[in-house]
């Protein structure tokens, strides 16, 4: 899911090295017909999905004599192919609210999910871990920083969660590319500089994340839910060079750490082959050219979405509403339209706002997403037109 993004870029980097081993039953985007055309002629997937018809259509005209794969258009397709019973893994790449239904169909289908879409556990939280319960799916997750949490916790997945053994569970952050500016700074950054990430290269939502602090928040909630801890017992430290990918403190004083280059086919080709180890085509990580690693706080006063999430966790239904106002925000910022120190304004009022229960399935998370992008929205509305009244002097 999600094949011609970042994730699934790198995804099919590791499969076409591996041909003897893993064949591409079926692959989805948006809307990128050219590139989706690019991905069929060369891996031929038995199917291929895009969002919408008009899409879907045209790849299949241009993939006419070319290739045999038998293209559909939307969601409810990106579904059925999830629990499709010759799938064994999913790797759930699309980016944002749209890939929970997806994901939490190959989870309630028992397949190998690979989880990089992180928005939809977080706002889909208890619901989706109950769906890998009840699926009796294997989760596995992608992100660089739970990636290297799985590999360093226990194997055995009781003693994964066991809370006697781990001390503290260490999130490192790179701190984004305005690591160390002031919030006066911020003030007037543009999306191409927040998107120019220090270590990854990465979508465009997930590096302005990166650069507000908010991918951490994310993943303080993303690690909760997969390694069944409390927002306490993880600690965010900001490491600038991504090396350390994070590390688990345990108690008698011993801390372990994943360590590597920031390649993201490193932890695909982990979630691929998990328990084995396969070729990633990823450069060895050399030490001595590296030099140093440094460590710091995270500085939430210039970056409050770190704080938000730290407090939203807390509260029913709070990531859920924090990610919605986050996704509307964000996508406002990227297309021009409020300033980057926006972004966790929109969040704090939608927060203050909206009171919930904690969604208990499918619907209610999907009505309190609703419901909270139609806030963020209304207060993406209510800056611009203040800052177009400004603009005419008014
Ligand atoms: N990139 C990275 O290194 C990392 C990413 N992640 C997570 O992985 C996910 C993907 O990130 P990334 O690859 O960077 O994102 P990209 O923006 O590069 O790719 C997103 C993919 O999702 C597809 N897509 C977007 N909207 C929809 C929709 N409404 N319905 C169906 N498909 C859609 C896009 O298709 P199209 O091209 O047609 O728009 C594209 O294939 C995110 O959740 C991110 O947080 C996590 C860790 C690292
Ligand atoms: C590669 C990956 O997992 C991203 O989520 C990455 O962690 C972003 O970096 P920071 O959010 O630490 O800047
Ligand atoms: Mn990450």
């Amino acid at each position: 899911m999600g094949a011609t993004g970042s994730i699934g870029s790198s995804t099919l980097d590791v499969l076409g090295r591996h041909p003897d081993r893993y064949r591409l039953y079926a692959v989805t985007a948006n809307t990128s017909v050219e590139a989706m055309i690019g991905i069929c002629t060369q891996y031929e997937p038995r199917f291929a999905v895009m969002a919408d018809s008009d899409s879907a259509s045209r790849l299949q005209t241009a993939l006419h004599g070319v290739s045999d794969t038998t293209v559909y258009a939307g969601i409810e397709a990106m579904v059925t192919l999830c629990a499709d019973p010759e799938v064994d893994s999913v790797m759930a790449a699309i980016v944002g609210f749209s890939g929970l239904r997806p994901a939490l169909a190959a989870a309630r289908a028992g397949k190998r999910l690979l989880l990089a879409n992180k928005e939809a556990l977080v706002a889909a939280g208890a619901v989706f871990m109950r769906a890998v319960r009840d699926g009796g799916a294997a989760l596995l997750p992608i992100d660089s920083e739970h990636n290297a949490m799985f590999q360093c916790l226990p194997a055995d997945p009781l003693a994964r969660t066991n809370v006697q053994s781990v001390e503290k569970i260490l999130l490192t952050a790179s701190g984004g590319p305005f690591r160390g500016w002031s919030r006066e700074q911020l003030t007037s950054v543009t999306p191409d500089q927040a998107c120019a990430h220090p270590n990854w290269s990465m979508g465009r939502k997930i590096s302005v994340d990166s650069a507000t602090l908010m991918n951490k928040g994310l993943e303080l909630a993303e690690a909760c839910w997969l390694f069944d801890r409390s927002p306490e017992q993880i600690e965010v430290v900001v490491h600038p060079q991504s090396v350390i990918h994070s590390l688990i403190r345990y108690r008698d004083g011993s801390v372990l750490a994943q360590l590597g280059n920031p390649d993201m086919r490193t932890p695909i080709a982990y979630g691929l082959s998990w328990p084995d180890r396969i070729d990633a085509g990823v450069q060895s990580l050399d030490l001595v050219s590296v030099g140093q690693l440094d460590f710091e706080a995270p500085d939430t006063s210039a970056f409050p979405c770190l704080r938000l999430a730290q407090e939203a966790i807390k509260v029913p239904g709070g990531m859920c509403v924090l990610n919605a106002a986050n996704e509307v925000a964000v996508s406002s910022f990227l297309e021009g339209g409020i300033r980057f120190t926006d972004i966790d304004r929109v969040i704090e009022v939608c927060l203050e706002a909206i009171t919930a229960d904690e969604p208990d399935s499918l619907d209610a998370v999907e009505v309190l997403n609703g419901r909270a992008r139609d806030a963020a929205s209304d207060v993406v509305g209510e800056m611009l037109a203040r800052t177009d009244r400004r603009a005419a002097g008014r």
